[in-house]
């Protein structure tokens, strides 16, 4: 630890946090800043960016947003039939979808949060596949349904198309004049908001200084959030995640969680060079952890070349993946014991959101999902040796079956319970992991450009297949394989189309 904590002085981790707090520009090849921090920032707080302090305009929209939810759930808000909206559906995917999946799935099973929603329903729509459509707005009625189209630059090709096709879903229902009651958007691009047709006034901005997967904190994933569980709770989630921010911006380092998780991070993808992370909570509600750390930390890290454009001769950032303990165990387990290195993160919860206790157990049903959490821990670190095996009478022949290496790493967190403010605390923890590991990397954390090529030629695609099925033809411009396959997907004709309207 102590040679991993001079690396961080070595790598003026100190000074990049300082950066970072003080809204400099450290995203160099999108010339911005990287301020999230400020998201949950307190009123009094003041963090500058380009000379202005940006915590009133934080709190400007966090008002906005109190008062809007505030109206929406107590039915002040009606839609266009008068029916209050008891109903949300979010469109955005990415950095506008995951983290929301994310503390929604955690705090829908917390009593106070669960309580606070009663009857409402909150969903997400992110795939372009129609298939989920129809997933999310199955049993929905227009009139009672508020959509929320949720993108940082309003133009990404899936959630667009989607909230083309629910406009129109709703449309077919109520008419044109329903989108104003029915719509409203959280996006930096109002512009383009105004000109798909939802009002500007029911618009929830934020701003070029906070990168979509660490958006969660902005109307991103407030506006939903409050809609679902109250401006109260939420604002206990951004009370956690300032919680974490502080402990990141004021700790000596070898008190400093995030500082420590990123170090340790780093010293296993790239110094031991072991290729994934297992993120493993036990608990249930943070089922969504791992999907959304997996864009958190795959987006930022997943670098070929330094910051100055060089390129890295060592292996940087990892595969984040992760499910929920105990159903983990009975699935990929095996691997991460006896087969590859994969060091883990394990989660766990000191008290469970809804406990359980069944007369005549040996331990409650929390205690039984812990004992998994403490056991695990320990059985990659010590393993089991051959002596121990003969010992306990093995024969030779499974005795190499049966052994376990051990020396696996791991990090254990262990949280007091499961609460929006722990959430928040949680969520912030992670951000900076990743932050901490690309300092030192000396990687850009916070651009993206690796997932362009893709949406360009999408775009090629794309033209090709509306030509084909407007004009027939054969497909010849791309390589073979893919002329192939996209002859072969043009022979069959769609069928059974839904249009709405
Ligand atoms: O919020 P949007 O502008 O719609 O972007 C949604 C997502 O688009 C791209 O895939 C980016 O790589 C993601 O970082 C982003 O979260």
């Amino acid at each position: 630890m102590s040679l991993l904590l001079n690396l961080a002085k070595e790598a003026e981790v100190e000074e990049k946090i300082r950066q970072m707090f003080a809204g400099e520009h450290i995203n160099q090849t999108e010339n911005r800043a990287v301020l999230h921090v400020a998201l949950r920032a307190p009123k009094d707080e003041v963090i500058t960016f380009d000379g202005k302090n940006v915590v009133p305009d934080v709190h400007q929209v966090l008002e906005k947003i109190k008062v809007f939810s505030d109206k929406v759930r107590s039915g002040e808000w009606v839609g266009a039939t008068g029916k209050p909206l008891t109903d949300v559906v979010c469109i955005g995917i990415g950095g506008s979808f995951l983290g929301p999946l994310f503390v929604h799935t955690a705090l829908q099973t917390e009593p106070k949060s669960a309580e606070a929603a009663g009857n409402r329903q909150l969903r997400f729509l992110s795939n372009v596949d129609p298939v989920d459509i129809s997933l999310n707005l199955d049993g929905l009625q227009p009139e009672t349904t508020l959509v929320v189209v949720v993108s940082k630059t309003f133009t990404t090709a899936e959630t667009m198309l989607n909230a083309r096709t629910v406009r129109s879903w709703i449309i077919s229902s109520l008419g044109e004049s329903a989108v104003a009651k029915h719509m409203v958007a959280v996006s930096t691009n109002l512009k383009l908001v105004g000109e798909f047709g939802i009002n500007t006034d029911n618009a929830f901005g934020f701003w070029d200084w906070v990168g979509g997967r660490y958006s969660v904190c902005s109307a991103v994933g407030v506006l939903p959030l409050a809609l679902q569980y109250g401006f109260e709770n939420v604002s206990q989630f951004l009370q956690g995640a300032w919680d974490m921010d502080t402990c990141f911006r004021d700790a000596p380092f070898d008190e400093n969680i995030p500082v420590l998780l990123g170090l340790i991070t780093t010293w296993n993808a790239t110094f031991l060079g072991f290729s994934s992370r297992a993120i493993l909570p036990y608990c249930q509600a943070l089922s969504k952890l791992a999907p959304h750390i997996q864009q958190v930390s795959m987006e930022s890290n997943g670098k070929g070349v330094t910051i100055e454009g060089l390129p890295i001769p060592y292996p940087t950032g990892q595969i984040d993946f992760g499910e929920p303990g105990t159903n983990g165990q009975h699935s990929f387990y095996q691997l991460i014991h006896q087969g590859r290195v994969v060091p883990c993160d394990f989660i766990g919860v000191i008290k469970s959101q809804h406990p359980v206790y069944l007369k005549g157990e040996m331990v409650s049903n929390h205690d039984e999902l812990m004992c998994n959490f403490f056991a695990q821990a320990d059985a990659l670190a010590n393993g089991k040796t051959r002596e121990e095996l003969l010992t306990e009478g093995v024969s030779e022949a499974l005795v190499p079956h049966k052994t376990f290496t051990g020396n696996r790493p791991s990090s254990s967190i262990l949280l007091p319970a499961l609460t929006p403010y722990t959430v928040g605390q949680l969520l912030s923890m992670y951000e900076h992991q990743v932050a901490v590991q690309g300092f030192i990397l000396g990687v850009n954390s916070f651009d993206q450009w690796g997932v362009e090529l893709g949406k360009v030629l999408a775009l090629k695609v794309r033209k090709q297949v509306s030509k084909s099925r407007t004009e027939g033809g054969k497909v010849t411009d791309f390589n073979y394989s893919t002329n192939y396959l996209l002859n072969r997907y043009l022979q069959e004709k769609e069928e059974n189309t839904e249009t709405f309207g």
